[in-house]
């Protein structure tokens, strides 16, 4: 499958039956004030897989992930048209619950942010505060060691979350998320500030967390895409008539596809490094 959106179409392609598309965004544009970020964008997220979104700076990656979870209803100016599919809810009904549905798509982002409080508060507050009814001693250890990093902090959970290198405290935050109990996870470059170890690691727990969330990760590293990502999306920049500058979707394929034998002289030039 690969979605030619050059024509801000949707090719006649559709996912193979027995994949289960999680979201679908039918034609979503993004304005910041008049300014308008990104344009029709069309694509079916599957289910349990990870999804890459690459492309130049500026293109609109972090722009529609944040349109996932409502995060762009936080930026001031920021409006979202076309619909943006949830199993079978528009994300953009204004009779979704936008708290609720972050819990259910929740988000990493490029720098860890644990709360200044212990490592077990980290993951304890969200579900407590939200009326956890179940074993919270279990769920903080079960989060942890879904999030590999258990083994690490076991013997220090009263220890400021804050304190743990940057690499743990990425896998803190992850541990965090799923401590929620989400279907989707969303990550903006979520090893932009990791060493190599600390990366391989968090790729490590995505590989294994796709068992159970589907996860949509944007990154500049097209190594990582290609070592993680079982979808990849292209983005590019366009200018309109009027030189304004614009993101859109160029190509959303099977990664090995799309650095093998992409479909677009775009996503071609960007993946071989000749531009971006
Ligand atoms: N809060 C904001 N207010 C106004 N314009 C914004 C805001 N955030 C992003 N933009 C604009 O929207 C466009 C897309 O930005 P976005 O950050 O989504 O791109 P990106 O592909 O994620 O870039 P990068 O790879 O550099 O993070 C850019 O032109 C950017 O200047």
């Amino acid at each position: 499958m690969t979605y030619n959106n050059s024509k801000n179409q949707l090719n006649n392609v559709t996912l193979n039956p027995e994949d289960n598309a999680v979201f679908n965004v039918e034609g979503v544009k993004v304005y910041y004030g008049s300014s308008l970020a990104l344009v029709d964008v069309y694509m079916k997220i599957p289910e349990k897989q990870i999804i890459a979104f690459i492309g130049p700076s500026g293109c609109g990656k972090s722009t529609l992930l944040r349109c996932f979870n409502r995060m762009n209803d936080l930026i001031t100016g920021a409006r979202v048209e076309g619909r943006l599919i949830y199993r079978d809810r528009n994300v953009y009904d204004p009779n979704i619950n936008s708290v609720k549905l972050r819990r259910q798509v929740g988000m990493v982002f490029q720098k860890p942010n644990p709360f200044p409080k212990s490592i077990y508060e980290n993951i304890a507050f969200g579900p407590r505060a939200n009326g956890y009814k179940g074993n919270l001693d279990e769920l903080v250890e079960n989060s942890l060691r879904r999030a590999a990093i258990w083994d690490e902090v076991k013997d220090k959970l009263k220890q400021k979350g804050t304190a743990l290198s940057g690499g743990q405290q990425q896998r803190l935050c992850i541990a965090r998320a799923i401590a929620m109990k989400p279907d989707v996870l969303l990550m903006d470059e979520p090893c932009s500030a990791l060493d190599p170890i600390s990366t391989r690691q968090v790729e490590e727990l995505c590989l294994e967390l796709k068992e159970q969330y589907t996860i949509i990760m944007v990154t500049h590293n097209m190594q990582q895409a290609t070592r993680v990502a079982d979808w990849t999306a292209f983005f590019n920049t366009e200018t309109d008539q009027h030189s304004k500058r614009r993101g859109k979707l160029v190509e959303f394929s099977p990664t090995e596809q799309i650095f093998n034998s992409p479909q677009t002289k775009e996503a071609a030039e960007y993946i071989s490094g000749r531009f971006g």
